[in-house]
């Protein structure tokens, strides 16, 4: 589990005399194993969240959680930008992830999961973009995380691939199931994904509605059921607009 209580969260601001507040008193749990979606509009604070569960931001008032675990959890991070090495092969990408964080998992299993088995001895800019983000999972998974954030894994790749994409992480975590963080501003990816939404505010960024997603996994293909919910969705918590 993940119990997130930030106090403060701020940026200096250069040259002005506020500083700019970006989370206040703002409080999520998350369940071990659970998948939950960060919906929010641009700026509110969704990566500035990430990064500091990642731990690659302690400048911060508050406390991160991790349940009782001896040691603290591995997290695997999918940014924005899939962030491959261009002078190793996908496989190197890969293999890089896991000297760092030693595990046992598969990496050929990983890329027969993510289509990629052909392309493993490929360099990066021969690879489009929907194959490095990919890649970007599969580095992810690697490490066998015991968290995964994930930042917009799919934004600007065209409808048809991020489903197919969405398909494909569905089934991998579905194998292996981690807490997942993921990040969109797409709220049909979001329901097609998540076990739970949460909406969030502008900064300081609160939560201002969340929705545990009542379509049966087997059953989110399935695009007029998705559209069903969304317009649910929109109905009930119009402010999420
Ligand atoms: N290193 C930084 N220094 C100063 N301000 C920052 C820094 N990083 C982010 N910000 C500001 O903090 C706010 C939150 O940024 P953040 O990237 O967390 O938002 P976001 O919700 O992830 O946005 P998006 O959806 O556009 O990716 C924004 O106003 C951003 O300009």
């Amino acid at each position: 589990m993940i119990a997130i209580d930030i106090k403060r969260k701020l940026y200096p601001a250069k040259g002005k005399a506020d500083n700019h507040l970006v989370m206040a008193d703002f409080q999520l749990a998350v369940n071990s194993g659970e998948f939950v979606c960060l919906v929010g509009p641009s700026g509110c604070g969704k990566t500035s969240l990430l990064n500091i569960i990642a731990e690659l931001d302690n400048d911060y008032e508050g406390h991160i959680g991790f349940g009782q675990q001896e040691k603290p959890p591995k997290i695997g991070y999918v940014f924005q930008n899939p962030r491959l090495l261009p002078w190793r092969t996908v496989r190197e990408n890969i293999e890089l992830a896991i000297a760092q964080k030693p595990s046992s998992n598969n990496i050929d299993a990983l890329l027969d999961a993510m289509q990629l088995t052909p392309f493993q001895h490929v360099y990066p800019e021969r690879l489009s973009l929907g194959m490095s983000r990919r890649v970007a999972i599969i580095r992810a998974f690697a490490i066998n995380p015991d968290v995964l954030l994930m930042d917009e894994p799919f934004v600007s790749l065209d409808a048809a691939t991020a489903r197919q994409v969405g398909h494909l992480l569905i089934n991998l975590w579905q194998q292996r199931p981690h807490t997942v963080l993921f990040v969109t501003h797409d709220l049909r990816e979001a329901i097609a994904l998540a076990d739970r939404i949460v909406f969030l505010s502008p900064a300081p960024m609160k939560i201002i509605a969340e929705s545990t997603v009542g379509i049966p996994r087997n059953e989110r293909g399935n695009e007029q059921a998705v559209e069903t919910f969304r317009q649910r969705l929109l109905q009930d918590y119009p402010e999420i607009i």
